[in-house]
Parts: C-alpha cells; structure tokens; sequence
C-alpha cells in the first residue's frame, strides 16, 4: 500500500520531509499541500510534488478522502489545531515539535486520543532515531552500571533576531528534554537555569548561553549548557557517567586531516545535516506505522511530559537560580512503555 500524505505548513522542514517523502523513502506519496502562506505550498508542488493538490486550509486537507495520513510541519502555536483536527478524522498524523505549545494544549492531544481509543500520532523528537544515540542508549542499558549523572552542550552557531531567552528552552533544549527521558527511562522532577556570562554575540533579546539543571526521579542529575551563539558549528554534546564507567555520544562521522603540522576535522554548522539520517528513519517509522492506520514512535504523552518539562525550565529561567519542581500525572495505559 502506498500512504498518501497531506503537508501542512510548507516552510523549511515542511519542503524538507516532502523532499523524503518524494524522493528518499518507499512506501509513501505527497498527494496534497497547504500553508497559511499558499504561495509556499505551490513552490513546494512545482519543486518536489506535482501530482499534489493544494489546499488553503490545513483542516481541508484532513478531511480529504484520498489523504491518509498528516504530517505537520507548521509553526508551532498551530500544531495543537491540526494534531486534534487528524485525531477527530481518525488519520494517523505526524506532528513535528512542540505538539504543542502549552501544556494543557498538549493534554487536550492526550485526551482526544485516549478517547479514541489507539495510538495516532507520533511526535517529531528525531533523535530517538539517529544511530548515536541509539547507540549511547545501548550503552548506558547494558554496559556503565546504573547511570548517576549527565553532562550536554546543544551549541548553535548563531540565531536569528526573533530568537528570544524561552526559546532555548522551548525550541532548542526540547530535544534534549525529550532524549534523557528515553535514554535513562526517567521522568523529571526538578529544573533549575543559571546564567553564565553573556556572550558578546548574542543580541539584546536572548540570554546566551544558559545552563540547564534537571533532576530526575531516579536521583540522575543532568547539565545542559545551551549556546546557541557559540560561532564554530553545531554541536552536539553527550556524556553520561554510570556506576561502572562512561559513555559518551559519538561525533558525527568526518574525515581526519593530518596537514601543514595540525590534525584537523571538520565539524557541522546545520542541524539539518546533523540529523539527516533520524529524519529519514523516524519517517520512514511514521509510514509503516501508518499503512496500518497507528503511529509509532514517540507519543502524544512524549509530547505532553516535554511541554510540562519546558514550562518548568522557562519558569526557572525566570527565577534564575532557583529549584522549580515538576510533577506528572499518571500516565494512561495507551502510553505504557512496551
Ligand atoms: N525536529 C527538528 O529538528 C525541527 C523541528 N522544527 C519544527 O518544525 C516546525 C516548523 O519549523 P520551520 O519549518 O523551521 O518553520 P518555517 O517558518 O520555515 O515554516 C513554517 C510554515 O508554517 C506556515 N504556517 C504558519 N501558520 C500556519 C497555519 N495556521 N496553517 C498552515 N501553515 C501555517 C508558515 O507560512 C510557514 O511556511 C516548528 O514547530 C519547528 O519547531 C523545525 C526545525 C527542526
Ligand atoms: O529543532 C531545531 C531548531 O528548531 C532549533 O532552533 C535548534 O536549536 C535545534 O538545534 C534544531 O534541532
């Protein structure tokens, strides 16, 4: 069976996962398109898929008898609309982060889906799905003793102006939040920020770099350093220290130079080559998934837990300094971990 697949919202990774969809990934066609900026839906048609139809509203594309399945790839305040439009129409749906960008937004996904019944949508938190951390996972389960700390840099080289000091949490540290959860199979019930020196690139509106401190419910205590302006490349930082050893996240793959007296090798500047490969894989889990009318992957509970993970975060930002606790409610049986 071929998926047919509707994309909502057509901007940087809207035009990139059709691109997979079209070309990268068997199993799957791009059937129709809509953006709030129409124009940016019919560059996506000419460029990678003709044969597509062009909605003007994303609701209008849900509904659509020959879509299947959703992706959505909107800005984020309008996630929490489509994900519960595709939940009312049964279709499964992709939806990239943040599900939403509440937490009680994020509940009403929760609740809508537990009412249907079965599992329909999966959350776009790619890195459970790069081969490095699946490897680090396998790591820490079997091969340093019970985990006790973590150590995690998230470095952008720079962010535009519109970037402002929650965004580091809600935008960039996210994939981080939601990462530790799978790889200690932990929950959080502690955030703390502190604030190092500003750095001289960071414009007025974004306090940079931050320091993020999680506790979990397991006693593991977690540093992030955020620093989205660190200039030299993306950067992406993993270390976990257990009982009996360490492990850390692997470098992306690159050629070593031995020239001119130096040892040189290259390190990225985009996360989009960064996580090439994750997205292809966690789209390829959604379209398999799919075909069998469900989802895979992580959940709309992933998706719930990380927005109530960020609000603590960002309320710690703003009591910089202080301990700002989390707590969870209980986790519906749809979302028991297999
Ligand atoms: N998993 C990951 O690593 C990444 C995830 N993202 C997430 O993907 C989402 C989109 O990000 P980008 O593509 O970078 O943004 P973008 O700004 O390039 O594209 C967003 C698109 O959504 C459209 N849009 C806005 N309101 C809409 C509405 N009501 N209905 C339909 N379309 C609407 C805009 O016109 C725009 O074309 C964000 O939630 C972002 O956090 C973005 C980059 C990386
Ligand atoms: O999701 C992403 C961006 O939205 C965000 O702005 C970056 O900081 C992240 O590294 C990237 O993965």
């Amino acid at each position: 069976m071929t998926v047919r697949i509707g994309v909502i919202g057509t901007g940087m990774i809207g035009r990139d996962h059709t691109r997979r969809i079209q070309q990268v990934l068997a199993g799957a066609e791009v059937v129709a398109l809509s953006d709030y900026n129409p124009e940016a839906a019919r560059a996506v048609q000419a460029d990678l898929a003709p044969g597509a139809k062009v909605y003007e509203r994303g609701e209008d594309l849900v509904a659509a008898g020959d879509v299947d399945a959703v992706l959505i790839c909107s800005t984020g305040s309008t996630h929490e609309q489509y994900v519960l439009a595709a939940i009312a129409a049964g279709k499964p749906c992709f939806c990239e982060k943040p599900l939403a960008t509440t937490a009680e937004g994020a509940l009403r996904i929760v609740d809508a889906e537990v009412a249907h019944g079965s599992r329909l949508v999966q959350v776009g938190f790619m890195r459970r799905y790069d081969a490095g951390y699946r490897m680090l996972k396998q790591a820490v389960d079997s091969e340093i003793g019970a985990p006790l700390m973590v150590h995690a840099a998230h470095r952008n080289p720079s962010v535009p102006e519109q970037y402002v000091t929650p965004m580091a949490i809600h935008d960039t540290l996210i994939h981080e939040i939601d990462v530790f959860r799978w790889l200690l199979d932990d929950d959080y019930i502690s955030a703390q920020v502190v604030f190092p020196r500003k750095s001289g690139h960071a414009h007025d509106k974004v306090a940079d770099p931050q320091i993020v401190l999680l506790e979990t419910a397991k006693g593991v205590r977690i540093d992030v350093e955020i620093f989205v302006n660190c200039r030299y490349g993306y950067d992406i930082q993993c270390q976990v220290v257990g009982e009996e050893g360490l492990a850390n996240l692997p470098d992306p793959m690159a050629v070593t130079l031995r020239r001119e007296a130096r040892l040189q090798s290259g390190i990225m500047t985009d996360w989009k080559d960064r996580f090439i490969d994750s997205y292809d894989v966690e789209l390829h889990d959604f379209i398999i998934a799919a075909a069998k009318g469900t989802a895979a992957g992580p959940t709309s509970w992933d998706g719930y837990v990380a927005a109530i993970s960020s609000d603590a975060c960002v309320e710690a930002q703003q009591k910089s300094g202080q301990i700002v606790p989390i707590s969870l409610p209980d986790r519906p049986a749809l979302y028991d971990r297999g």
